[in-house]
């Protein structure tokens, strides 16, 4: 059983999240009227100012706010034995892969375009195929020419970090907040299995020595930043057998360094893509193994375990892509930036997340555990709104959260073929569905047919939308309570 839906309606049609009767006619709760009521009570002003609209560098923003890549900077100074910049594959989502490069003036048309249409976005970022750094006169015209139009939105770029250290000034310059270097060892001589060579000061290193280069680069770059206040990511690729082990020291290094957050990310690997691991058979780490070393690197930098390994051309919401709609041939030639729809949405949105969070914290003061150390382990189907509002049927991932007396913390999610396609259900995607889901105690969506369900129960997860457009973490606590009695839960950051 669930309650009927309420769309708000993303203004042009587009549905922006959907929730519940109940919470549509409340307006909101006191603290509605400022959306910093989500800030988390440890974090500096300052900077839950940067983060608080951008859907990377903060998982609770990742709910309401949407990102844009556009692939302007196809040159790079480093060969990685992961990435082919050559592929290109319409439907595929993983990082470093385009359908069309695009010129700085052609970014800029984009961007306009998807601001006029997707009052979601909050954030411009570069992140490939090539090198925002070194192929800086591409970057730097795009950052200038959309700032101009669009004050408002965030710029952030990727990069491997041999460059940075020339660009922090101009970074810091250009307003640019948000910074990411990947940083897959701090052995050079780990470094030299993951880069067959890199290209710095007009000459090409190779082995120990490109690593060593390359590390040294990276730690500076990301001192450099720290000391600017800019915030940093750092991704490191989890190659098994690699730098597994490895990232444990990683990890301690940026943090010295003052990096914001670490992404750990599984290496992605296929023959098909023609890169060096996929041609040797080098495999990436399965989806536990990742979630191990997580585990083992909870307590040093912090940890992003949001990423959804975007394309570089992504539109939209983390875990949606929208870019096919905004491919240069669906462009108009002309096209004016309207702040409107953006504006009211971020109106709409600081009401909503002040609700959330008050009803977040409201939750987890009631509910009680019986302090017998269980954990739960729940999968949830949403289209974001930090509400359960998307169909079992529907679902194109689900969104993975852990409650355990510590608190109710999101701790990854897991892509599925979608199982309902225009009203037909697939056996074989439920299959696939349910292996995914392994080791989930219990799926929560709006909506779940009888068959399914039964189906999930036989292999033991239990599936309910008695929760349907409720808050998520106000259903995960309120479930907690009912299995596990009486201690209360402490909320989670
Ligand atoms: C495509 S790169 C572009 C930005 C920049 N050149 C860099 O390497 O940081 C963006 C991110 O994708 C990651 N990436 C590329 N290929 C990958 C793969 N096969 N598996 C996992 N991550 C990959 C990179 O390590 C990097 O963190
Ligand atoms: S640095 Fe980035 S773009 Fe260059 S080869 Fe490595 S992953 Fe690809
Ligand atoms: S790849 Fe990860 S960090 Fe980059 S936009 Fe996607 S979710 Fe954000």
């Amino acid at each position: 059983m669930s309650a009927p839906m309420i769309s708000l309606q993303g203004l042009s049609g587009t549905t922006v999240f959907d929730q519940s009767p109940a919470r549509a006619k409340s307006g909101g709760c006191a603290s509605s009227s400022c959306g910093s009521s989500a800030k988390p009570h440890e974090m500096d002003s300052a900077v839950w100012e940067k983060i608080k609209d951008h859907p990377c560098f903060s998982e609770e923003a990742h709910h309401y706010f949407a990102r844009m890549h556009v692939a302007v900077a196809p040159a790079c100074n480093i060969q990685c034995n992961y990435c082919n910049r050559k592929y290109d594959c319409a439907n595929e989502s993983r990082p470093g892969v385009v359908s069309e490069r695009l010129t700085p003036d052609q970014a800029l048309r984009k961007a306009i375009e998807v601001a006029n249409q997707v009052p979601q976005l909050s954030v411009l970022g570069i992140a490939g195929p090539g090198d925002a750094c070194y192929d800086w006169k591409n970057t730097k015209a795009t950052f200038e020419r959309v700032a101009k139009e669009i004050a408002d939105i965030k710029l952030c770029i990727s990069t491997n970090g041999l460059a940075l250290p020339d660009r922090v000034a101009e970074l810091a310059e250009m307003n640019v907040d948000h910074v990411t270097i990947t940083i897959n060892m701090v052995d050079p001589r780990i470094g030299a299995e993951i880069y067959p060579w890199i290209f710095y000061e007009n000459r090409r290193y190779t082995g120990v020595e490109a690593a060593t280069i390359l590390h040294e680069r990276q730690m500076s770059g990301l001192e450099m930043l720290t000391a600017r206040g800019i915030l940093t990511k750092i991704n490191s690729v989890m190659i098994p057998g690699v730098n597994d082990e490895h990232l444990i020291e990683v990890n301690k290094w940026v943090k010295e360094r003052g990096a914001f957050l670490h992404n750990v990310m599984p290496l992605i690997s296929d023959p098909a893509h023609g890169t060096h691991y996929g041609l040797s058979g080098q495999r990436g780490p399965k989806a536990m193994e990742l979630k191990a070393l997580q585990d083992r690197l909870e307590g040093g930098a912090k940890l992003m375990r949001h990423c959804r390994q975007c394309r570089a051309d992504a539109v939209g919401l983390l875990g949606e892509d929208r870019g096919k709609e905004f491919t240069l041939d669906r462009l108009p030639d002309k096209v004016t930036y309207d702040a409107s729809k953006r504006e009211t949405y971020r109106a709409v949105v600081a009401r909503e997340r002040g609700d959330r969070m008050a009803a977040k914290s409201e939750a987890l003061g009631m509910v009680k555990t019986a302090g017998s150390g269980k954990s739960l382990l729940v999968a949830v189907a949403t289209k974001g709104g930090g509400r359960i509002n998307e169909h079992f049927g529907h679902a194109k991932e689900f969104q993975i959260y852990e409650a355990s007396p510590k608190g109710i913390g999101f701790v990854g999610h897991r892509k599925v073929e979608q199982y309902c396609l225009g009203g037909r259900a697939e056996d074989k995607s439920l299959d696939g569905v349910i292996s995914t889901l392994e080791g989930v105690d219990i799926v929560l969506c709006a909506r779940i047919g009888n068959s399914p369900e039964d189906r999930l129960k036989e292999s033991g997860i239990r599936a309910t939308d008695a929760y349907g457009y409720d808050y998520i973490e106000t259903a995960i606590g309120a479930l907690y309570a009912a299995e596990f009695g009486s201690e209360p839960l402490a909320a989670t950051a």
